[in-house]
């Protein structure tokens, strides 16, 4: 008797996820507080903008907003009235070195510890792992990187890591997509294919392709053999920044794939599947979303830094992602659709 990926969990595994990624939010406030001083730096100098406080503390773009997102869902910092980053009262009274009631020694204890060493290298060099001569990057391939997801045994590892939260969240994907009239899904870096299997389940005339690493591919095709959807579903390795979009899809879905990777590469990979689209096509993000102001919430804060750490990327806002939709000439619907453990699903339809 086939699996099914339709059954849905009957405890939300939500808090679980947020307890693991916890760790991020202690160890970017003793980052910002001791090797960065954050709030030293803007007591010196009063309300600036991010760019400025960028340049002070030598950080990049991506880094900083990891780390300023962080802090503001801490309530340690704000925006004044013209947008710049001011210190709110409590880190005012509390972080500020030689203030009466200043904790920062206190949150200098954990400052040396191993984790928020490499944390702090990390976000001085805007570098996730595999960076360093004797590392591999997790999740990522692009030419020209070393990454585990060629490599059979890391990329079991890593898929079979990701399949848990799908395998929680593929019900509630399926039901969302509302792929009633829709023919062929291209699930572009599809990993374990437990999304692509869980809408083949769901509509049972719909044919599904996952587009991966070859490695990774292996274990797609061993979970559609064990859903019992193989004849239905297609495996196609290959490389999304290069290769042609394949199998001319009606839906294109993009499950947790944009977090992964910097600004410009989502721009180039939702212009090109925006581009594969045929007339009333549509492309459908799944991903957990920050607040559009950047400043949390800090579950979703803690988890952007988990992927700065992994990955090339960080979260994004709805307002992120409908940009880039946009400017790819997509319509994009009002609501996101919730799943599970913080994600959702953005619709967009290439109109007519
Ligand atoms: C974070 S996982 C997401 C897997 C799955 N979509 C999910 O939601 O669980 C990212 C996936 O992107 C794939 N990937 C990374 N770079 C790729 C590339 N250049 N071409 C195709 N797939 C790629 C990885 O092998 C991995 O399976």
């Amino acid at each position: 008797m086939p699996r099914s990926a339709l059954t849905k969990p009957t405890f939300d595994p939500t808090p679980i996820f947020e307890f693991a990624r916890s760790s991020f939010a202690t160890e970017l406030l003793a980052a910002a507080v001791t090797h960065f001083a954050v709030f030293d730096t803007l007591a010196e100098t009063g309300p600036i903008s991010e760019a400025e406080l960028g340049q002070r503390l030598g950080l990049q773009s991506r880094p900083l907003t990891v780390l300023l997102t962080m802090l503001r869902s801490m309530q340690l910092l704000d925006r004044d009235a013209e947008g710049r980053v001011q210190v709110t009262p409590i880190a005012h009274e509390h972080l500020r070195r030689g203030a009466e009631f200043d904790i920062s020694e206190y949150l200098a204890l954990s400052a040396e510890l191993p984790s928020v060493k490499s944390l702090v290298e990390r976000l001085r060099t805007n570098s996730p792992t595999g960076t360093k001569p004797d590392e591999k990057s997790a999740y990522i391939y692009r030419k020209g990187i070393d990454t585990s997801m060629e490599e059979e045994r890391s990329a079991r590892f890593l898929t079979m890591a990701l399949a848990g939260r799908a395998k929680n969240c593929a019900p509630y994907l399926a039901e969302g997509m509302q792929l009633h009239s829709a023919e062929r899904l291209l699930d572009v870096a599809g990993g374990s294919g437990l999304y692509a299997i869980a809408c083949l389940q769901q509509y049972p005339h719909l044919r599904a392709m996952v587009w991966d690493r070859p490695a990774v591919l292996k274990i797609a095709a061993e979970t559609a053999a064990e859903y019992g959807v193989a004849d239905r579903l297609e495996c196609i390795p290959g490389d999304m920044f290069h290769d042609p979009v394949p199998g001319n899809p009606d839906v294109i879905l993009l499950s947790n794939v944009l977090h992964d990777w910097d600004i410009p590469q989502c721009e180039q990979l939702v212009s090109t599947m925006a581009a594969a689209l045929p007339a009333n096509g549509r492309l459908v993000v799944h991903d957990v979303y920050l607040n559009d102001a950047l400043d949390g919430p800090k579950y979703l804060a803690e988890y952007s830094a988990a992927l700065f750490t992994l990955t090339e990327g960080r979260a994004y806002s709805v307002a992120e992602y409908r940009t880039w939709l946009m400017q790819a000439g997509l319509t994009v619907d009002a609501n996101v659709i919730p799943t599970l453990v913080h994600c959702g699903l953005i619709n967009a339809t290439k109109l007519a």
